[in-house]
């Protein structure tokens, strides 16, 4: 065959190798330096130099120590046998020289159980890259999409079980805390918490390998706590390496002993005959013993917002108010923070393409200003859309973890319209994926607070510029509307009212909160607003979502100012200062009377959520909100008048 025979050259060839005597060789480069596949593999993974390798050797042996300490029975009282790596690459490792890689913890004990005698693999902060390639290896349900995102299934809890939660209640909590009705404290001992950590132990243990992510939580480096999380799905180690503050590799050898620890066994279930457990999901805080346990349920979102009602218990002791709030920063440093319950577009109002996003879910107030606790955000997937919210779009790519989507089973294209497994799927990315992140996440006082409200009913105005006392009244009301269930035909909307716009997460009383949060905006001068991103024109059923575009020029003129300074009218009942005009906005949107077609069955709807304002804030009228009584007044006469 002469090498000018018009074919082209194969793939990948440059048709070099052909060569004249009619020969066909394989390439004309020089050959690999192995004499076997193994050993041609073992070229692949670059080796660690002797001498970094002894200090790594006594690092991963410290590492493995606390580890080791973290996993202790507390009836045995010595921790497991434990070894650094995948078990996977034991057989390859043996018989190498370099085998670190496996350094061994042996506990010194006397063996009086099987579980003493055997070694459990720890996969300690591992990358991206090893978590995907074990979870794809190793757990159902585990897919690359199509723009390389980890797409991965979290059971049967597709959401966080609140009823299911409970807090240690001691010496301490008990008067601390936040117990009773509203509350989401739901008590348990410290026994029936040693009995369900017992249990998560024992099964993390009898498993081949647990993954362990040691990480920081808030940017703040004053108050920046160190968290363990032990758990035995690559998912969730990703899930949690997103989320929580990744520490640069000088910050991890002198990272010590955590202040706080997961055990995440939340594919085993809880023993139902254990006092107080109603379902097979427990979900338990030890603040005392600085530990939570999940049982039966491998839902993420454990995870980080058990972590969050930590921070909300730790701050408030350092006089820095915790939020359940988004925050983003202007160019010119001014900073809004985005209240509101959940689907009512704390991530998707701060992630703004003009600003510069410092995070989307919890953050911190200090004397120093505004601090992310998270290293990452956990977006709602739902009709999402590449034109509609392009930033979320574009940090959905290799490391994000896409929870319970569907996907073309082909193409690995995901269909955001999907609500087959379930409607809140979501995306849980690291914070440096949306191009305009605030790295370190921190930010100056605030300079506006945005409650946000999805409202149902369609009642609520657009937008409303709010007094202190109104923000404060609007704050621990902390009301939204959704549409319960997804079954055709029309739907009640349900009001749900959760106090600081996170009463699941908050551990002390609400009103201390709240206290925090009129200091400081009195203190800082900052304004609240009253957005409304849910109904226009009726209330579900009648009338419809109002855009996203005409949500974003509402906030964009509270960004620029321009609200400050133009005319308002009062609506009656709730009182509220509505602008006339809005750039970008139909005038005829800001007042919702205009855009109902019956009036009467508006003023009914109207007084309908009055009603339920007023019923649910019985509860707190009572209490002083930071002892000055004024305010607590003026609060309470801050609600819907009729
Ligand atoms: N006018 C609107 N304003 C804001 N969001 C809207 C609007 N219309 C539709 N949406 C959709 O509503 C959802 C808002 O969800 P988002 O993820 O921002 O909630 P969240 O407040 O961050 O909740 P969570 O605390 O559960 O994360 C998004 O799916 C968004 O696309
Ligand atoms: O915690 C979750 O699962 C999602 C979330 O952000 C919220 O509900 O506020
Ligand atoms: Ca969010
Ligand atoms: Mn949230």
């Amino acid at each position: 065959m002469a090498a000018n025979d018009g074919l082209a050259p194969w793939p990948g060839s440059n048709g070099y190798g052909r060569e004249e005597d009619g020969m066909c060789h394989d390439d004309v480069s020089t050959p690999v330096r192995a004499n076997t596949v193994d050993e041609l593999h073992s070229l692949q993974r670059k080796p660690v130099g002797a001498a970094a390798a002894s200090r790594v050797d006594e690092r991963h042996r410290q590492q493995l120590q606390s580890i080791s300490a973290s996993l202790a029975s507390l009836t045995g009282g010595t921790g497991p046998k434990l070894v650094n790596g995948d078990p996977e690459r034991k057989k390859e490792m043996v018989g190498k020289a370099t085998t670190h890689h496996h350094q061994h913890l042996t506990v010194p004990t006397i063996c009086v159980s099987d579980s003493d005698l055997k070694f459990t693999h720890v996969l300690y902060n591992l990358s991206p890259s090893e978590l995907y390639e074990h979870a794809i290896k190793h757990e159902k349900g585990s897919f690359i999409t199509s723009s390389g995102a980890l797409a991965t299934l979290s059971g049967a809890k597709t959401g966080r079980s609140p009823r299911d939660k409970r807090v240690v209640k001691d010496e301490t909590t008990a008067d601390e805390l936040w117990w009773g009705r509203g509350s989401p404290n739901i008590e348990m001992d410290e026994h029936t918490f040693l009995i369900n950590r017992e249990r998560a132990v024992d099964y993390l243990i009898s498993l081949d390998k647990v993954f362990v992510n040691d990480q920081f939580l808030n940017w703040d480096p004053e108050n920046r706590i160190k968290v363990r999380i032990i758990s035995a799905r690559a998912y969730h180690s990703l899930f949690m390496h997103n989320m929580c503050i990744r520490p640069t590799h000088k910050e991890l050898e002198g990272f010590g002993e955590p202040d706080f620890t997961i055990y995440n066994a939340g594919q085993f279930p809880c023993n139902r005959y254990t006092h107080y457990m109603t379902s097979s999901t427990s979900v338990d805080l030890n603040l005392k013993r600085k530990e939570m346990v999940i049982l039966g349920t491998q839902y993420a979102g454990e995870m980080k917002k058990g972590l969050f009602s930590v921070m909300h218990y730790l701050m408030p002791q350092k006089q820095i108010l915790s939020l359940h709030s988004g925050c983003n920063m202007g160019k010119d440093g001014d900073v809004a923070l985005f209240f509101g319950l959940s689907g009512t577009g704390k991530t998707t109002l701060s992630t703004d393409r003009n600003r510069i996003l410092i995070g989307d879910d919890e953050h911190c107030w200090s004397d120093n200003g505004i601090s992310n606790i998270e290293g990452g955000c956990y977006a709602k997937c739902i009709d999402l859309s590449q034109e509609k919210e392009p930033d979320i779009w574009d940090a959905i790519k290799f490391g994000t973890v896409l929870e319970n989507v569907v996907f073309d089973e082909h193409s690995r294209e995901v269909d955001y319209t999907e609500k087959s497994v379930t409607e809140n799927t979501r995306a849980a990315y690291p914070i440096e994926y949306i191009a305009n992140a605030k790295i370190p996440c921190v930010g100056p006082h605030p300079k506006n607070v945005i409650l946000l409200a999805c409202d149902a009913f369609g009642v609520l105005p657009p937008v409303s510029k709010l007094s202190l006392p109104q923000t404060m009244y609007h704050f621990i009301s902390g009301y939204t509307a959704l549409v319960a269930g997804t079954e055709d035909g029309i739907k009640e909307p349900q009001a749900t009212f959760s106090a600081c716009f996170g009463a699941a997460f908050i551990t002390l009383h609400p009103t201390r909160y709240a206290a925090m949060l009129a200091d400081k905006m009195r203190k800082h001068g900052a304004t609240g607003w009253l957005v409304n991103t849910g109904w226009i024109g009726g209330s579900y059923g009648v009338g419809e979502r109002i855009s996203l575009k005409y949500t974003r020029k509402i906030i964009d003129a509270i960004h620029s100012g321009e609200l400050l300074n133009t005319t308002y009218k009062t609506t009656g009942v709730f009182g509220l200062e509505i602008p006339t005009e809005v750039e970008g906005v139909p005038s005829e949107l800001l007042d919702p009377i205009n855009t109902w077609e019956d009036r009467d069955s508006y003023k009914m709807t109207l007084l309908k959520l009055a009603d339920l304002f007023k019923r649910n804030f019985r509860v707190f009228a009572n209490y002083k909100i930071g002892g000055a009584s004024d305010l607590a007044d003026e609060i309470a006469a801050a609600g819907p008048n009729f």
